[in-house]
C-alpha cells in the first residue's frame, strides 16, 4: 500500500516581530498561505522497523536530521504502531528558502501516517505532537490562509482563503542564516506591518487593500546585508506586480499579481537574472 501527500510551500503575506522574549526568541505575528509549488511525499510501511528517506535532492538529510524522520519518530512513539516507513521525497521547493518547504514535508507526513495506519489522529493532537518539529509545521498542518502568532505555535485560520492571484517566487543564489537575521535585528527600531489591516482585507475578500498592507519586519536588515534582495523586490514592482515582500526570513521574494500575463512579464523579467523563478497559484483549502 502506497499513500500520496502533497506539501506545498507556505508564504508570508505580513511578519511582525513584536518582541524579544526572555528566552531570546521572537515573537512573531504572521499571516500566512500557501500556494501550488508542492514537494511530493510517497509513503509506504515496511517490514522491518527501519525509516528510510529518499529524495531526488542532493542537499538534504536522510537521517534524523530531515523533518519527516523526526515525524515518523514523534507518531510512532505517540501512537504505538511498530512498523516501519519508507518516504520517497521529491523534493520541488527550494531548500532554505523562507517557503517552509521541510516544515511542509513534515506536517505532510504527519497526514500521510495518519492514513496509512489508520491513527485517527486529530489534526489539534497532529499539531501538538508537531511544535517539536518546527515552528511553521502547525501552519502547514492547517493549511489554509491564518494568522499566526508565539513562535508559530498558535494557528487562527481566517474567516476566508486570501483572494486566489498568480504568485511568483524568485529565489536568489544566497543563503541566509535565520539565527544571524534574528540575532543582527534591532527589534526596537523595526518596521511593522498592520497585521490587522491585512488580516481585514483578506476576511473581505479586497485584493487591492491586501497588497496595500503585505510587509515583513525582517526585510529591511535582509535587504541591507544583501541587496539582490531590494532589487529583486524592485525590478517585480517596475515590472507591474500588484505587491511584492520577501517570504519568511528569505531570501525568496513574492509578487502577487491579479493578471496571469502580468505574472509572466513578472517573471520573465527577472529570469535573467536569478534561475530559481517560479509563477504559481494560491490555493483554496
Ligand atoms: C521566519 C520564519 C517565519 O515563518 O520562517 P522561515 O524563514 O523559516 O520560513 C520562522 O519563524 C523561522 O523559524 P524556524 O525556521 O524555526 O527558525 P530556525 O531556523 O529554527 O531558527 C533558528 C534561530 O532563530 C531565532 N529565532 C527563530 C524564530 C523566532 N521566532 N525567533 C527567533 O529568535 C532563534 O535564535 C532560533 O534558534
Ligand atoms: N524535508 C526537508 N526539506 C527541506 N529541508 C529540510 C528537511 N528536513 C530538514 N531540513 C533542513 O531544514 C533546513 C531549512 O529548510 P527549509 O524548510 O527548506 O527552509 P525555510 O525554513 O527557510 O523555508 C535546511 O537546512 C535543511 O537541511
Amino acid at each position: 500500500m502506497e499513500i500520496i501527500e502533497k506539501a506545498p510551500a507556505k508564504i508570508n503575506l505580513g511578519l511582525d516581530v513584536l518582541y524579544k522574549r526572555d528566552d531570546g526568541y521572537h515573537e512573531l505575528e504572521m499571516i500566512m498561505s500557501s500556494v501550488d509549488l508542492a514537494d511530493r511525499l510517497i509513503l509506504s510501511p515496511l517490514p522491518t522497523d527501519e525509516i528510510i528517506i529518499k529524495t531526488n535532492s542532493g542537499f538534504l538529510p536522510t537521517d534524523r536530521k530531515n523533518n519527516i524522520y523526526q515525524t515518523i519518530e514523534i507518531m510512532r512513539d505517540a501512537y504505538q504502531f511498530k512498523s516501519g516507513v519508507e518516504v520517497q521525497l521529491v523534493k520541488n521547493i527550494p531548500v532554505a528558502a523562507g517557503l517552509g518547504g521541510g516544515s511542509s514535508d513534515a506536517a505532510a507526513t504527519f497526514r500521510g501516517l495518519n492514513r496509512l495506519f489508520d491513527l485517527n489522529a486529530t489534526k489539534q493532537e497532529m499539531v501538538d505532537l508537531s511544535i517539536p518539529v518546527g515552528t511553521d509545521v502547525p501552519y502547514c498542518i492547517h493549511g489554509q490562509t491564518s494568522l499566526v502568532k508565539g513562535l508559530g505555535e498558535i494557528v487562527l485560520p481566517l474567516t476566508q482563503n486570501m483572494p486566489s492571484c498568480w504568485v511568483v517566487l524568485v529565489k536568489p543564489k544566497l543563503s541566509i542564516s535565520t539565527p544571524k537575521v534574528f540575532a543582527k535585528l534591532a527589534v526596537d527600531d523595526v518596521y511593522h506591518p498592520n497585521i490587522h489591516a491585512l488580516k481585514n482585507a483578506i476576511e473581505a475578500e479586497d485584493y487591492h487593500e491586501m497588497t496595500q498592507h503585505l510587509g515583513n519586519s525582517l526585510e529591511s536588515y535582509t535587504m541591507t546585508k544583501y541587496p539582490v534582495v531590494a532589487e529583486i523586490k524592485q525590478k517585480m514592482l517596475d515590472f507591474g506586480a500588484d505587491a511584492a515582500v520577501m517570504s519568511g526570513s528569505g531570501p525568496t521574494v513574492l509578487a502577487l499579481c491579479q493578471k496571469h500575463s502580468r505574472a509572466l512579464r513578472v517573471a520573465n523579467s527577472l529570469k535573467g537574472f536569478c534561475k530559481e523563478v517560479y509563477v504559481v497559484r494560491t490555493l483554496k483549502s
